[in-house]
Parts: structure tokens; C-alpha cells; sequence
């Protein structure tokens, strides 16, 4: 029985494909990241917070009110209409008809990424905490003799802690413990009969009664497979009795399944009447607007935010040189995406923004996609750009035409899907029409944001455990980004996620909306069309990362790139090599532009640079906003910190000395060292004008970190190339944000003007121009290995910035008299 089951066959390698793939954004491409745990419709609920609720590195202005009579809408057509459906068994098939070579395990690159970030960080690990489980729950269950050691997920301390269970590693075991059994006996009542074996010792009571419990719904999704329904009811009513929706994750996760098991059974045997069906919402039609539970899952759950950065970076890489940008938007909802571009448009200095225009495409809601076209207006009239919206309603996706969205040749176009493309998998030719007309107009980027899950077997067993690894580890991350008491955690969970339970284990044909696919299905369908995928840029990952950190639970988030596009069997050196042409071509691409490599950098990263010139901090400083309480805290820190750049900026001094091919490197650094003194002697008057007493204060975690990285940097490996890359960013971001401080129209407060000077003067700005050029100079010389290293650090100092902006938003705490 446990043949025709396939458990053994097939959940296994399932459960180490979501662990070795990667999770979803897709530029036209694939890429796609992991564990995006998301379910169909389910970022609705996260975009609601609201433009004001997100981005903890951007200085956004809020402006919700919502204005009358913007000339919002091209092209408006009404109507809603559901097509009647197809042939799902085809659809069904989609998934498997298409021999899936196996996906590659973690990254080449993110991996690559983080090995010669550690080069500079001998001390510091890298914040990518990877728990990997082990290869089969057999492992894991023999790795539990004894001790339970699973790496802590707090980076402060490096003791491993002893943890509890994960809600997948009990599905894992119940697993292994139901094919084990089922081999010896299909009688349902030996479940229970098990002696508590080995597998069990070093196990708590309430693992143990979790497992069994876990085991007894398996089974009953396998007499559901065979339709013995009667078996599998006894089963069900067995699991309802040890589960609740109020009880532990495994116990809530049990509990929901077994509802949806229990509607399965009455569907199949034609008791199920829509009367009796219990509420449940389908986040793809829940009310638009903010309600306590979508502004709490948009502030407590990263998700949505990640994507929207990852595919703001995405998009901004591939809208470099353009003027006039025309975006096609399928699923924009709060458009939350699009303050973060506007963002940064605006500060893209060497390429000044003509026109953006966003056009919405929809087959239903106008009235909400109004609502988002207003918010947006204010938005870009706050920030003073230039934007236009559209909304495009079709009744089907089959009427959509290219001359509906009015192109101008002009324009540079773009796409963008945001979680949107799933929800028409029950109707191909909707996608497929749609995929015409993108490839007709011609668009310059693509960027899907997807689900990596297969929720779309044919197989009920299979699709059952998939639905079921992926919902154990959905509520695992739940339960810890959220408070336990939290209603809208309840609200979350026996409503939103309950609906995407039911509608994936009970439903069939079109009833079955929710049929997430993997990315290989998706590169097979874009690639019919003549997509091209491209990957995700070190950018992005860095933003996802930033973004991340900033949630309680960040850091245990890991982010992978699926590159399966570079086989990867061949090895890390092939990619390896690719990764240098890449780079190669990069520095060719600088040379035609005659930008030089920091100027491309800037370029490319864009969105992160903002973050860190752009930081609230700085803004609430030049809009007068700021707490004095807090930028006497960053007096404090930053006076401890430039201590510590004495020696660092001596130590360039030594390595220009040692290796510069230009003795006019020394003159410029040697000013720059000079200037200390004076800037120490500037920190101790002004810290005492503010009764900022700078011997009580202890530096904090974040400019210890900053301090040590810097240290790391110091070091004789580290060559003078990068390290004068590192130098340069370290003083350009000062001098790009104070001098923003000091600019026309801005409301920096007199007391701190003298403050803003220091970094935004003229002066200074003229000496990191010179650093600028060093650094040019020497990069363009450079071995691609160091070309990497100083891309690298460059990165590594803006977010070390940022986080000292972010340090620098807490209060300053007066020790002493
Ligand atoms: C944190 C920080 N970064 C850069 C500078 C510029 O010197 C500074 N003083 N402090």
C-alpha cells in the first residue's frame, strides 16, 4: 500500500526540492528566491498596510487622502467575467508532462557572494543563519538520539540552543513513521500500536503525541486516496479530537487539514452542501482597504516587502538609460512596489526621469485600482515626478490588446506580476494571450513574482503532502513573527490560510484555484514565448537581505538563487568563470559609457546607494522633523566611530604608500587623514554645546560591527584597490546625505546646520570626488578577483551605513550628572 501511495517515492524528494530550490521572483526571467511562503492571493492581505507602513530604509512621504477627479483611467471597460472552464485534466498533467530535470542544490552564487564576504569578516559571520534538515527524516530522527541541537537563531550568540521540533521536522518524522508501518500492516488501528521505538527516545511527551497525531492524518489522506471514506472519516474524527485551531502549530496545522479532508470526503460522496460549508475567506476577493489583519501582516511578515524591493532593483537594472518608462502592472493592488521605485527614479541623478507611467491591468475592482491610481498620484506629486496612470479593464484576459495600453515608441516598457500569474493557471489561454501581447510590444524586462510550491499534482496524495510541508512551515514562520495572542494571527490563519487549505486538498477542476507550480513550469511556459531568463543581481539579494533584517525573526531568513539556467553539475568553477565574464562585461559596458566602475556601481546599485544617502534619518533631519534626542545619539556613536577611522584611514595611507602607482594618491589621502583631527576636535565641542557627555557612552552593536569590519579591511591581504573603494563609499555616503541636508528647500534646523556642512560642504565634496577618481583609476586596472572584492565591500560598507542611520533613529540615553 505504501507503493501505490508513493509516499516514500515521491514526498521525500519533494520536501528536499523546496529545500534545495529556490523561492520565486522571476525577471523575465526566472528568479526566484526561497521561501516565499506565500499562498494564492495571499499578498493581498500584506499590501494593505499602506504606503506609510513599509520600507525602513526609505523616507517615504504618506499621503493617503485621497483626491478627487484624477484623470485615472484610459481605457475602462466593465464587466467582470469568470471564464467557464477547461480542460483541467491537462492542466492537471501540466506539472509532470514536462520531465523536470532535478533542481540544483543551494546557490552558486548567494554562496560565492557570502564566501568572500567572509574573506573581509574573519570575525564576523555572515547573517545568513542555513538550517538545513537533514537529508530524510531518518537522519533527523537518528540525529535526535540524545541531544536536539539546532542552530540558534539569534546571530548574538553563537552557543547553539536547544529548540523544539519544527512543525515540518514533525510532519517529516510522522512520515517516515507512516511508511515504516504501513509497510508491515494496512490495518489503521496499528498506527496506534506503535511501541514507542527508538525514533521516539530524547522526544517530549508532547512531540511524541504531535508525530502520532500527524501519522493519523497521513493516514487518513491515504483511505481518502482510495477512497475508502468511511476509514478515513474514523481517522479524521480521531485527529479532530487531539487538534485544535487554538493548540500548537502542528496541532492548528492538523486541525485544518483535517477540515479540509473532512470536506474533501463530503464532495466525493455528494453529502457536501454549500450550506454547511464553514467560512473561509479567498484572499484573492477579500475588501480592499487596510484592516487590522492586512496592516499586521505587512508589519510583522516580510514577505511582501522583499518582493517588492527585489523586483524594484530588478526593474531599476533594467530601466537604466531609460527616459520615458511605461510599466504594465498585472495584479498592482496598494502598488506598493511603486513608491519604492519612484523612490528611487528620483535619485537617479545621471538619467533625469521624463515621464512614468503606470498602467493597471484588471479584469474586476476598478474601484479599488482607482483608489491605488490616487495614492500613487500623491505620492509622485509629494515627490515631484512626473507619472501618469492607466487602468486597462478587460473583461478577459483574452481581450487584451497591445493598442489598449497607447504605447509611444519612445517609451522603454516593462512588466511586472506580482503574484498574479498563478491565479490564472486554471485558464492557459488567458496567460497565454496575455503572454502575446507582452511579446508583441516588446517589452525591455519582465519581472514575475511567484510561489515555488506544486500545489497543482493530479495526484490527491501528492498534492495533500505538498500542501501539507508547505502550510507546517508557513505556520511555523507564523508563530514566529507573530505575538501568540495576536488576533489577526488567528484571523490569518482560520481564514485566509484555511481557505488556501481547502481549496487545494477539497477541491477539483475549476473549483481548484489555488495551483501553484514550480519555477521549472514557469521557465517552460515563458520560454515558449521567447523569454530570455536572466537572474537576480547581488543587488537584489542584498536588498531582500536589508529588508529581512529588519523583521523580529530576520535572521533566520536565507536566501538562495535557483540557477539552474547554469547546470549547475558542472561544478562551481563553471559558474564561477560565467560569473567573471559577466563581470568582465560589466567593466566593458563602464568603458563604453566612459563612467568609470563606481559610477556603474552607483548605477546598478541604485536602490541600496538611496537607501543609505536617503535614510529617514537624514530626510527628518532636513525636514526639521527630527528627535534631538536622536541625533545626539548619533553624535555619541559617530564620535566613537571616526576614533576608530583614524587608524583605518592611516592604514590606507600605508597601502597607497606600499602599492599606489600614483604619489598623487598620497596628497589626497593624507588631507583626508589631516582633516581628523580637526573633525575629532568639532565632535568634543559640539557634543559638549549638546551636554553629550562623550566619556560615559559605549559604543553600540551596530558601530561595533561597523568598527570591525572596518578592521577586517586593515588587514595586509586586503588590497589597496579595495580597500580606497571602501574609503571613497564610507565618505560619499556622508557627503551625499548631508549635503542633502543643506540643499535649496530644505528645512534643516539652524542648530544642526553647521552639522550639515561639515559632510555637505563644497570641500568635501570635491576631496570624494578625488577619492572618486582614485578609485577609478585603480579599479579599472584591477584583477577581476579584486574587481569582485572591492563590488563586495563597497556593498558591505552601504548597508553597515544604514544600519548606522537605524542605530542612530533610538534614543540617546544620558549617563552620569
Ligand atoms: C558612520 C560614518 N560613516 C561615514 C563617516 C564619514 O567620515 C562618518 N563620520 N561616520
Amino acid at each position: 500500500m505504501a507503493d501505490l501511495y508513493s509516499f516514500s517515492n515521491f514526498s521525500f524528494s519533494a520536501v528536499e526540492d523546496d529545500h534545495s530550490s529556490n523561492k520565486p521572483l522571476w525577471t523575465t526571467e526566472g528568479l526566484d528566491e526561497e521561501n516565499m511562503f506565500q499562498f494564492s492571493g495571499a499578498e493581498n492581505w500584506k499590501d494593505y498596510g499602506g504606503i506609510h507602513t513599509f520600507s525602513p530604509n526609505f523616507g517615504f512621504y504618506p499621503n493617503d487622502s485621497a483626491e478627487e477627479g484624477y484623470p485615472l483611467s484610459a481605457h475602462q471597460q466593465k464587466g467582470q467575467h469568470h471564464l467557464s472552464c477547461l480542460d483541467h485534466e491537462a492542466l492537471d498533467n501540466l506539472q509532470f508532462d514536462m520531465a523536470l530535470p532535478p533542481l540544483s542544490p543551494c546557490s552558486g552564487d548567494i554562496m560565492k557572494f557570502d564566501e568572500i564576504s567572509a574573506m573581509f569578516s574573519p570575525s564576523e559571520p555572515v547573517n545568513h543563519n542555513q538550517f538545513y534538515l537533514p537529508l530524510s527524516s531518518l537522519e533527523l530522527l537518528n540525529n535526535l538520539h540524545g541531544k536536539r541541537q539546532i542552530q540558534a537563531s539569534d546571530d548574538s550568540t553563537d552557543t547553539d540552543v536547544v529548540r523544539k521540533l519544527s512543525t515540518e521536522d514533525i510532519m517529516k518524522m510522522a512520515g517516515t513513521r507512516f511508511v515504516q508501518s504501513s509497510s508491515k500492516s494496512d490495518d489503521w488501528e496499528s498506527l496506534n500500536s506503535h511501541p514507542y521505538d527508538s525514533c521516539f527516545s530524547g522526544l517530549s511527551d508532547e512531540e511524541k503525541e504531535d508525530i502520532e497525531l500527524a501519522e493519523s492524518l497521513l493516514a487518513s489522506a491515504e483511505k481518502v486516496g482510495y477512497q475508502q471514506f468511511e476509514r478515513a472519516t474514523k481517522l479524521l474524527n480521531l485527529c479532530d479530537s487531539l487538534s485544535s485551531k487554538t493548540g500548537n502549530a502542528v496541532k492548528r496545522v492538523v486541525h485544518y487539514f483535517s477540515e479540509a479532508l473532512h470536506e474533501k470526503i463530503d464532495r466525493e460522496t455528494g453529502r457536501f452542501t454549500s450550506d454547511g460549508k464553514k467560512r473561509s475567506t479567498d484572499p484573492d476577493e477579500m475588501m480592499p482597504g487596510p484592516s487590522p489583519v492586512n496592516v499586521a501582516c505587512q508589519e510583522e511578515l516580510p514577505f511582501n516587502q522583499v518582493a517588492d524591493f527585489c523586483a524594484v532593483q530588478a526593474l531599476m537594472e533594467n530601466l537604466t538609460d531609460a527616459k520615458k518608462i511605461h510599466i504594465i502592472d498585472f495584479g498592482i493592488r496598494k502598488g506598493s512596489h511603486y513608491t519604492i521605485l519612484m523612490q528611487a527614479l528620483e535619485s537617479r541623478k545621471e538619467c533625469p526621469l521624463e515621464l512614468l507611467t503606470v498602467a493597471a491591468v484588471g479584469t474586476n475592482s476598478k474601484e479599488s485600482l482607482e483608489e491605488t491610481g490616487i495614492r500613487l498620484m500623491n505620492f509622485a506629486y509629494t515627490m515631484n515626478i512626473p507619472f501618469s496612470f492607466k487602468i486597462v479593464m478587460v473583461s478577459s484576459m483574452l481581450d487584451l490588446k497591445e493598442s489598449l495600453f497607447e504605447l509611444d515608441p519612445e517609451e522603454t516598457i516593462a512588466v511586472y506580476a506580482k503574484f498574479s500569474f498563478r491565479s490564472m493557471l486554471p485558464q492557459p489561454d488567458q496567460l497565454e494571450s496575455i503572454m502575446k501581447v507582452i511579446r508583441n510590444i516588446n517589452s525591455t524586462v519582465m519581472v514575475v513574482t511567484e510561489v515555488e510550491a506544486n500545489h497543482n499534482a493530479k495526484s490527491f496524495v501528492n498534492r495533500f503532502t505538498e500542501a501539507l510541508f508547505y502550510f507546517s512551515a508557513l505556520f511555523d514562520c507564523i508563530e514566529d513573527c507573530m505575538k501568540p495572542d495576536d488576533p489577526n494571527r488567528m484571523i490569518l490563519e482560520s481564514q485566509y490560510l484555511n481557505h488556501g487549505i481547502r481549496n487545494i486538498v477539497a477541491m477539483e477542476g475549476a473549483e481548484r484555484k489555488i495551483r501553484h507550480v514550480k519555477v521549472d513550469v514557469w521557465r517552460a511556459f515563458f520560454s515558449r514565448f521567447g523569454m530570455v531568463e536572466t537572474e537576480l543581481s547581488m543587488s537584489s539579494l542584498y536588498q531582500a537581505d536589508l529588508v529581512t533584517k529588519r523583521y523580529a525573526s530576520g535572521s533566520s531568513c536565507t536566501y538562495q538563487m535557483n540557477e539552474r539556467h547554469r547546470k549547475s553539475n558542472s561544478g562551481n568553477n563553471s559558474s564561477w568563470s560565467l560569473r567573471q565574464k559577466e563581470e568582465m562585461e560589466e567593466k566593458a559596458k563602464a568603458e563604453e559609457k566612459k563612467i568609470g566602475m563606481i559610477e556603474a556601481w552607483l548605477r546598478k546599485h541604485r536602490l541600496l546607494y538611496t537607501g543609505a544617502t536617503r535614510h529617514p534619518f537624514i530626510l527628518s533631519i532636513r525636514d526639521g522633523s527630527i528627535d534631538i534626542s536622536s541625533f545626539k545619539l548619533w553624535l555619541a556613536q559617530d564620535y566613537l566611530f571616526v576614533r576608530d577611522f583614524v587608524p583605518f584611514a592611516a592604514n590606507i595611507l600605508i597601502k597607497a604608500w606600499k602599492e599606489s602607482d600614483d604619489s598623487g594618491d598620497m596628497e589626497v589621502i593624507l588631507g583626508g587623514v589631516a582633516s581628523l583631527q580637526d573633525e575629532i576636535s568639532w565632535f568634543k565641542r559640539e557634543a559638549s554645546k549638546w551636554s553629550v557627555s562623550l566619556s560615559d557612552i559605549t559604543p553600540q552593536k551596530n558601530n561595533v560591527d561597523y568598527c570591525r569590519f572596518l578592521e577586517s579591511l586593515m588587514s595586509p591581504d586586503v588590497e589597496y584597490t579595495v580597500a580606497i573603494t571602501a574609503f571613497w563609499a564610507i565618505e560619499a555616503v556622508y557627503q551625499e546625505s548631508f549635503a542633502h541636508c543643506v540643499e535649496e528647500g530644505s528645512e534643516t534646523p539652524p542648530e544642526l546646520k553647521e552639522t550639515c556642512e561639515r559632510w555637505g560642504n563644497e570641500g568635501f565634496g570635491q576631496y570624494c570626488q578625488s577619492l572618486q577618481r582614485i578609485a577609478d583609476r585603480r579599479l579599472q586596472k584591477a584583477s577581476d578577483d579584486e574587481l569582485k572584492k572591492a563590488e563586495v565591500v563597497f556593498l558591505r560598507i552601504l548597508e553597515h551605513e544604514v544600519d548606522f542611520w537605524n542605530m542612530s533613529r533610538g534614543i540617546y540615553e544620558h549617563f552620569g550628572p
